[in-house]
């Protein structure tokens, strides 16, 4: 063979097996693919050096073409890449003009696809239609374990967002006119927050298939932190973002690639200013997104599916640890649907746990499951399965069949229940049909509200004009955000009546326009308004008349302004210390020692302002008080867990805690930093709840939470910040809306205002088993508790109403003072009539709030008590008794001791 003979043969055995080389990439993924170039096959020469393929020219010397090496399983995705190849592989001077034929095989039969390779995929064309099961090119094979016909990507224009910070980006101009190529869109921006407000703002409609940034200059833009911020961003998930870095950073260093895969990036590119890389390269990251984004839409197609039938429904990991359950699940057994993974066994025990967990892949059997707000167990028929995209198990799913009983009380509302005529399954998927519905299906049916409007628009179908009217008037008033709002009903009542009423209960349902900044109440005064001599060995001093009177501590009469006298302006610590270190055992339920929950109740107290007249640690210890007498209860002593007892007995310790004596509208009249701090919302409230965790956790020595694990921290946390701030005035008839609304039925044919109708409302308890619905409970304890004044027995009440009205005067006088708005102007010291004020209040606040609570808690002495006081006070402003000095007066008369104020001389036994 001579020299030229066997070089050729040399470049043809390269040629072929570089073809099969090149071939290989593409088989064993359901299809096979055949080139032909100017119908001459070998006329496809390529070489390979270990990271891509060259073309090896007879005229040129070999240049370096990298292959878009596809690994996403999409048919579009390879050929961009091939179609890539060829585009690098003519511009070597080959004749470009021609098409490429690619053969594509499937199921055996072979089809020929024309490829124009300056046209790329825009011009594919099918020669031959032998393939009966031909693949759309523009949808992506779908995974193997979502049905199939879930998953849907209709083919859409590309579209690109570039994030570039150099306006004149050569590279960003290649992605831009790729894509235009491809006939798709392209915008650029120049930094993070204009793409994130363009997410933001463009929401579902023009999410970007594909988005490119500029991850070369660092100092310019973060392209980590961007990427991060994208993930955030809702509906990003499918998105396909592409770096853009140097190749020196590849050259630097190899897992650099990492932490731009972690941040959210799929993929991490070289610069390049070739368009028809680009153009492979965002067609393949656009199949990539759409693929995703039919998988994330199939998936939560499925999540809505379980999440709107009855059966209860959970899924688990290889591991048994439960990743999603449905609402009946949740609602049943009183489980969060946000919970993070747990073990299926805190949840589930029987025969179909043992099946699952020894391989079976499909089961029926009964499964024990517990329920947290009941000590015993369910027990019901399950059908279970594995799911597994390989051999290896992947997903346990077990779906449990509630008995008759079991799902009527998991299922929505106690009211929807009660009434039960409507079939929720029936109406919502016959009523969406209807046009009175068609408005409403753009809307998210997840909220309760949504399905409520919509049973509420299906009864609407044939019913008389008058019932039209009248659903439609309620939709009208449920598609409002301010459903609890106290504006919603009554309006008119508060106008006609006494305007000291008006002031002041306007004053406490609404933020007002406060006003004045206090020096004298600044919350630095805290730490200074009164120091504690000895801060330990209360118990010793608890001796003689104190502890006789610490014996009475569980009684509605409870001498507490004797207890605040006893022991010098300290009741909270000695209080605190009988109660939840004595009778509720907190340290016990907190596994912290006695004297740890002493300091703890010590810095509490001391953290109160002395010189309130109302909201000092009396007020605390009286709240506190009445929290326990309340625990004691039958109803709630049956329903909450002694941890959860502890964390009202603790937020009903510190509820008002550096209170400045004056409101939150005060506050944010003044401008204070507590205003500036919580942006004028719930101020006082959000103070005091974030002070006492302060407190708390700064020292070990009063850290009462310090040997919580963390669950049961959190769940404390949370328990003890949503009581406090239930104690928000503003938030009063949303409170208590809610608690009437899950806890009394109206009998039919009561007026549409449940609260104030003559029926009898009957209490049903039912929605207890429900956390969300205990946690209302709690809510409705402590508020109860925060006012109960009014339903003390008379002496007591009297007091607290004086202390009340000197405490709002004092505000009046500040704010007069520094010319600030005058938040309650009837609560003028001069005019003011205190008993009008408590008639007011205890009409609009106390009645109908006591009422709700002393049934379900069965103490009828709290309503009987408020009338009482209500006849009193009228009978005083018939008296014609005004003042403070007034009350002041009828006090003595009527032989109380006289009202301690905190600074007058302590009467102590010690
Ligand atoms: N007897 C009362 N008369 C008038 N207002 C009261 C009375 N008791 C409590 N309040 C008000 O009700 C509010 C409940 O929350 P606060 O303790 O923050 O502040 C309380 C007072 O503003």
């Amino acid at each position: 063979m001579d020299k030229n003979s066997k070089n050729d043969q040399v470049k043809d055995d390269k040629q072929i097996g570089c073809w099969a080389k090149f071939k290989s990439l593409f088989e064993g993924r359901g299809f096979d693919l055949e080139f032909e170039y100017n119908n001459h096959r070998t006329a496809v020469a390529v070489g390979d050096n270990n990271d891509g393929y060259k073309k090896i020219d007879d005229r040129k010397s070999v240049e370096k073409r990298t292959v878009s090496e596809s690994s996403e399983n999409s048919l579009e995705g390879e050929l961009a890449g091939v179609i890539n190849f060829y585009e690098q592989f003519s511009s070597l001077g080959d004749d470009t003009k021609d098409d490429v034929d690619v053969w594509r095989r499937s199921s055996g039969v072979r089809n020929r696809v024309s490829i124009r390779p300056s046209a790329l995929l825009t011009n594919i064309i099918e020669e031959n239609g032998e393939c009966e099961d031909d693949v759309e090119l523009n949808r992506s094979p779908p995974p193997a374990n979502i049905p199939t016909a879930l998953i849907y990507s209709p083919p859409e224009p590309l579209e690109l967002l570039c994030v570039f910070p150099e306006r004149t980006s050569r590279v960003c101009a290649a992605a831009c006119s790729a894509v235009e190529r491809a006939g798709g869109e392209a915008r650029s921006l120049r930094c993070a927050r204009e793409t994130l407000d363009a997410l933001r703002r463009d929401n579902d409609t023009r999410v970007p298939h594909v988005i490119v940034v500029d991850a070369r200059q660092p100092q310019q833009l973060d392209a980590l932190l961007l990427a991060r911020a994208i993930r955030g961003t809702k509906n990003t998930q499918h998105v396909y973002l592409i770096a853009i870095v140097k190749k020196s950073a590849y050259l630097k260093d190899e897992f650099g690639v990492l932490a731009y895969l972690e941040a959210g990036f799929n993929r991490v590119m070289v610069e390049t200013v070739n368009t028809t890389a680009w153009c492979a390269e965002v067609l393949q990251a656009r199949s990539s997104a759409a693929c995703s984004r039919a998988q994330i839409a199939a998936t939560a197609a499925l999540a809505a599916a379980a999440d709107r039938c009855r059966d209860l429904v959970a899924i688990t990991d290889d591991q048994q640890r439960i990743l999603l359950t449905n609402k009946s699940w949740c609602r049943m057994l009183g489980w969060r649907l946000e919970e993070g993974p747990r073990p299926i066994h805190e949840a589930a025990g029987g025969e179909a746990l043992r099946l699952a967990t020894t391989g079976a892949r499909d089961w029926e059997a009964p499964v024990t499951l517990r329920r947290r707000a009941a000590p015993d167990p369910i027990m019901l028929p399950c059908r279970g399965a594995t799911i597994g995209l390989t051999k290896t198990t992947s997903h346990i799913v077990f779906v449990c069949e509630p008995s008759a009983g079991e799902g009527d009380r998991g299922r929505g509302s106690l009211h929807s229940i009660r009434r039960g005529s409507l079939d929720v399954r029936s109406v919502a998927s016959d009523g969406l049909r209807r046009t009175s519905l068609a408005k409403l299906q753009g809307l998210p049916l997840e909220a309760p509200i949504t399905k409520v409007i919509s049973l509420l628009s299906a009864a609407t179908e044939g019913a008389p004009p008058s019932t039209v009217a009248c659903i439609e008037r309620a939709v009208d008033m449920l598609r409002t955000s301010e459903l609890y709002s106290p504006q919603m009903r009554d309006e008119t009542k508060l106008r006609v009546e006494d305007p000291i009423a008006t002031d002041l209960i306007g004053a406490l349902l609404s933020q007002g326009n406060a006003n004045v900044l206090s020096s004298r109440r600044s919350s630095n005064d805290s730490t200074v308004v009164r120091s504690q001599t000895n801060r330990t060995n209360i118990k010793h001093k608890t001796t003689g008349q104190l502890r006789e009177l610490l014996d009475t501590a569980l009684s509605w009469d409870f001498e507490i302004f004797r207890l605040e006298d006893l022991t010098r302006g300290r009741p909270l610590a000695h209080l605190g210390l009988a109660l939840m270190g004595g009778r509720f055992d907190v340290c016990a339920a907190l596994e912290c020692d006695e004297r740890t929950l002493l300091h703890w109740l010590t810095v509490i107290e001391t953290n109160y302002h002395a010189v309130n007249t109302y909201h000092n640690s009396t007020h605390a210890a009286d709240v506190l008080q009445a929290v326990a007498y309340f625990l004691e209860k039958d109803r709630l002593k049956n329903l909450l867990e002694p941890v959860e007892a502890a964390a009202a007995l603790i937020s009903a310790a510190a509820h008002d805690i550096d209170h400045p004596g004056t409101s939150s509208a005060f506050l944010c009249n003044a401008r204070h930093p507590l205003a500036i701090l919580y942006n004028d919302v719930s101020v006082l409230e959000s103070h005091h709840a974030a002070l006492t965790f302060k407190l708390t956790l700064n020292d070990d020595r009063v850290n009462i939470f310090k040997n919580l694990d963390r669950d049961t921290y959190k769940t404390v946390r949370h328990h003890v910040i949503d009581m406090i701030l239930a104690t928000e005035m503003t938030k009063h008839f949303e409170h208590l809306a809610k608690f009437v609304n899950v806890f009394y039925a109206k009998s039919s044919g009561s007026k549409e205002d449940g609260m104030h109708t003559d029926e009898p409302l009957s209490l049903d308890t039912t929605a207890l088993s429900q956390p969300e619905n205990v946690l209302l409970v709690k809510r409705m304890m402590i508020k109860c508790a925060d006012v109960s004044n009014a339903s003390r027995p008379q002496k007591f009440a009297m007091e607290w109403a004086r202390r009340i009205a000197e405490e709002y005067f004092l505000q009046t006088d500040e704010e007069k003072a520094k010319d600030l708005p005058v938040v309650m102007p009837m609560f003028d010291r001069a005019t003011c009539s205190i008993p009008r004020s408590q008639i007011g209040f205890i009409d609009y606040i106390i009645i109908d709030m006591m009422e709700a609570w002393a049934a379900f808690i069965d103490m009828p002495e709290l309503v009987n008590h408020a009338r009482s006081n209500n006849q009193h006070w009228r009978e005083l402003d018939e008296a014609g008794v005004t003042t403070l000095a007034d009350v002041k007066r009828v006090q003595r008369q009527n032989a109380i001791q006289a009202p301690p104020t905190t600074t007058a001389e302590p009467t102590t036994e010690e």
